[in-house]
């Protein structure tokens, strides 16, 4: 008897690991704009002025730079059961998260997924602050909310089967007769809650914010480039083909990448189809054709496992960067030459 997926709401917060908190305050808060909504010596709670919970993004301090976990809400408390049952019965290690273990989030479970990412269900969760139309206080880039997660995993294909077993449905691909080099998949009706990035994982790829409209993008590039601090710019700004979306990737100072991002559409119809696109059309990354950066490809964080050990590497046989030749202007990267970059 199949166990039944719980029934996730949308991807609503997440923990990275920094290891210098008023240098990531500096970053976070000061030129980006989030709000501290709790902080102490160890850790800080950051907000979107759209957020309706009690955070975001959770920085927490520690030795070495890492994802902690990927959580998702799920919309009954009988939920986070469920999905304690459905990664169980698969053999999958999960752990009890009592209430408060994360400010503002009620009793939860964190379960490594079949590609050792670390996952968190939860239903409870206090109401923070309506900062909605709170003006006065939004600076920086005035990011919204929450939008996605973005994973860097070896089998795309695996990773997309097993999320639509959650319930996940598909909005785009990039593929080719062979494989599926990435793929974005929804419970909230919008582009994603999840995407997959082909290459050596698990490792997060970044975490997306939504925010008001492209303005608020290049205000943020104005921001860092006022201050000289340019250099956490990786990609960007631009059109994305995929999800149509506005966007800009930055680098938080442990490497962390965060994607800032707006109007992308809206997926909720039961009939919605995915858009498959050629991984050989310049414009499925950028819609204007531009280059897509190498560390784009190859860079990202660390994932942590249950036990809180850096999980160890696997790699792809084949990545998107070695197949696509034009706008990533890399011409063929022989995967051998990845492996030594
Ligand atoms: O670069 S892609 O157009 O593939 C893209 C689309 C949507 C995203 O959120 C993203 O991070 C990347
Ligand atoms: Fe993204």
């Amino acid at each position: 008897m199949p166990v039944p997926a719980p029934d996730v709401v949308r991807a609503a917060d997440a923990e990275l690991v920094v290891t210098d908190l008023a240098r990531s305050r500096w970053f976070w808060v000061d030129a980006l704009g989030f709000e501290a909504i709790e902080e102490d010596d160890e850790v800080i709670y950051l907000r979107g002025y759209e957020e309706f919970l009690h955070h975001s993004l959770v920085l927490r301090k520690g030795p070495e730079a890492g994802l902690r976990r990927l959580s998702y809400r799920v919309r009954t408390p009988e939920d986070v059961q469920r999905a304690k049952d459905f990664f169980a019965a698969k053999g999958l290690p999960t752990q009890d998260v009592p209430a408060g273990t994360t400010r503002g989030i009620g009793e939860a479970v964190r379960v490594e997924d079949p590609f050792g990412f670390p996952v968190e269900f939860f239903h409870h969760a206090e109401q923070g602050p309506r900062h909605v139309q709170r003006y006065d206080l939004r600076r920086g880039a005035e990011p919204s909310r929450i939008d996605h997660f973005n994973v860097l995993t070896p089998d795309v294909q695996a990773a997309h089967d097993f999320y639509a077993e959650l319930g996940f449905r598909t909005s785009e691909t990039i593929e080719d007769a062979d494989q599926i080099y990435a793929a974005w998949m929804f419970r909230k009706p919008t582009v994603h809650d999840i995407a997959f990035t082909g290459g050596a994982g698990p490792r997060l790829h970044h975490i997306a914010f939504f925010v008001p409209e492209s303005h608020q993008i290049l205000r943020a590039c104005d921001i860092l480039g006022s201050t000289a601090d340019h250099g956490h710019i990786e990609r960007g700004p631009g059109r994305h083909g995929v999800s149509n979306a506005f966007y800009l990737y930055l680098r938080d100072p442990d490497g962390h990448r965060l994607e800032l991002y707006t109007s992308d559409y809206y997926t909720g119809d039961p009939d919605h189809q995915t858009y498959r696109w050629d991984v050989q059309d310049p414009r499925r990354r950028d819609f204007w054709g531009h280059d897509v950066v190498p560390s784009w490809y190859r860079e990202g964080s660390t994932a942590l496992g249950l036990d809180g050990a850096p999980k160890a590497l696997v790699h792809p046989p084949v990545s998107e960067e070695t197949v696509h030749v034009g706008a990533d202007g890399l011409g063929v990267v022989t995967e051998a030459e990845l492996q030594r970059s």
